[in-house]
Parts: C-alpha cells; structure tokens; sequence
C-alpha cells in the first residue's frame, strides 16, 4: 500500500509540472528584490557567495560538475565553471532545457538577462564585471549536455550520461523539496542523486525552508515539503552524506514578495564518503 501511495503522489506532482511557465518563475524570483545586486542582504547574492566560497575551497576539485534539476537558471553553475571542465546540466522539463539551450547557444530569445550575475560572481572572484563576457565564453565552453532527469527514478539519469566513474561534483538548487510530494520522497531523491556521484565527491545544495507552495506560473500553485534545518541536516545523513557546512538566509519582509511562504533558504555543503 504504501509503495502506492508513494506512486500517486510523485504522479501527482509531475501533473502540476506540466504547467510550469519558466518566463514567470524567473520574474517571481530572479529580479529585484530577490535578486537586488546593490543589497548584500538580497536572497540572490546570498546564494552566490555561498557557491563561490563553497566551490573556490580547497576540498573540491574534479572535472566533472552534474546540476540536478537546474530549472531555466544558470547563476548555480557560475562559479563551479571555473573549477570544473566539463558541466552538465539536467532538468525534467523540455521547456526549462530549452531555456538553458537558448542562452548557452547565444541564440537570443532568453528570458532573463543574466548579465548581472556574470558581473557579479567576477566581482566576487576579484575579476572586473567587464570580465563577464570571459565568463559568458567559459560556461559556454564546459556545457557540454543538457539532460532530462527524474530524481525519483532509482536511476534519475539515462545509463551511459555520466562516465563509468560517476560526478566529482553535484549542484541541486530548490529542487528536491519541491518536486517531492513528502520528507520520505525527499530524503529517497537524495539517496539516487547520491549515486551519480564519486565517492568524496561534494554536493552543494540550495533549497527552501518552510516551504509548502510556490507559483511556477500565473495561477500554477505548485505543493512543496516543508522542510526545517532539522530535517535537512536527518535526511543528508540518512542518504549518506557527511555534513560538512549549513548556512541558512532568512528572509526578511520585503523578501516575501507573494510567488511562495518560504520563509528561510539554506545552503548545504555536504560529502559523500
Ligand atoms: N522528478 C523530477 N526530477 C528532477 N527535476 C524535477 C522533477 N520534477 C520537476 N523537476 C524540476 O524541478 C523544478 C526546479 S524549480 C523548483 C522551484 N522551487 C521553489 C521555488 C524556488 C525559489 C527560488 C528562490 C527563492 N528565494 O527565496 O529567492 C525561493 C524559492 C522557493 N520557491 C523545475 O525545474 C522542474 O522542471
């Protein structure tokens, strides 16, 4: 029965997908004030400076960096391109593929312009913004596939994607908790992630505290796990991976702008032993 249950939920949460309109999600919370570069106390540059400082440590190295379920953003992989050959990005929706193809094929027709965040990740790599367009050619240079993925398949890659080896690294951003319809579907996306990865491989994952709905498109309420430190921290463990750093943001008032009720975002850099 419960293996059933498990089921209709995932199914359920697939369904509310099909409406997921990337255009919108990346107005709802990649402009201002999510992503205000004049604020430090901005939910974006938070997020940013964690990645770089995470990415930028001494533990981490590799050639091949893996983003789970990237949605159409890119600023997760700004500044693992620097430290990793080979990127490959992964997401569920065709539409959300097509988004990261448009702009890595510097094709125009994109919806957001992600030139701040290429100025803003240099700056914080001591480079001047002018560099960005160094940057703009390096994520385009180490790209080199844009894959469907289902985190709840026991595989969430097609078999041969990834080299015999496995990832030396793994980025998820706001994923897992809101595309699993319970704790226990998301602690089990943890444990398949966990095997596209080498071990001592890292994951760097971003995702929503107290979350139980955001809006993926007008009118397109999409269910959420509301998840706390707490839980994160068990389910990390649970699914085999060694904590090594959590830093939580939590927003302030004019940070809750309507699109969700999150009310905190952490940053998980963890290890698999
Ligand atoms: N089975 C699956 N396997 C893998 N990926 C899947 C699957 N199903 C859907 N997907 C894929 O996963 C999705 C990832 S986008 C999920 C959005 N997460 C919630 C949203 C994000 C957000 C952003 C920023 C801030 N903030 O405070 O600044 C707060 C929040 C909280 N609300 C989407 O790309 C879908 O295409």
């Amino acid at each position: 029965m419960e293996e059933k249950g498990e089921e209709n939920g995932v199914a359920a949460m697939k369904a509310c997908y099909q409406k997921f309109d990337p255009a919108a999600y990346l107005q709802y919370n990649y402009t201002p004030p999510r992503a205000d570069f004049t604020r430090n106390d901005s939910i974006v540059p938070w997020k940013l400076a964690c990645l770089h400082r995470a990415f930028t440590e001494a533990d981490v190295s590799g050639g091949l960096l893996v983003d789970i379920g990237a949605g159409p953003t890119l600023y997760q992989v700004l500044s693992g391109c620097e430290v990793f050959d080979k990127v490959i990005l992964t997401d569920f929706l065709e539409v959300n593929r097509q988004e990261l193809r448009r702009w890595l094929h510097n094709k125009g027709g994109c919806s957001l312009d992600w030139t701040p965040y290429l100025q803003h990740v240099c700056k914080l790599e001591g480079r001047r913004p002018s560099a960005w367009t160094e940057k703009a050619a390096r994520l385009r240079q180490v790209v080199t596939d844009i894959l469907p993925i289902d985190v709840h398949c026991s595989q969430p890659l097609a078999p041969d994607a990834l080299p015999s080896g496995g990832a030396d690294c793994l980025v998820s951003c706001f994923c897992l908790e809101s595309v699993s319809p319970d704790l226990a579907a998301f602690t089990k996306a943890l444990g398949h992630i966990r095997k596209l990865l080498r071990p001592g491989g890292h994951l760097m994952l971003i995702g929503a505290l107290g979350e139980s709905y955001y809006f993926g498109g007008p009118g397109v309420r999409i269910p959420v796990v509301p998840l706390s430190e707490a839980q994160v921290c068990a389910s990390l463990k649970e699914s085999g991976y060694t904590l090594i750093r959590l830093e939580v943001y939590t927003l302030t008032q004019d940070m809750r702008v309507g699109v969700d009720d999150v009310t905190g975002v952490f940053f998980a850099k963890a290890r698999k032993d």
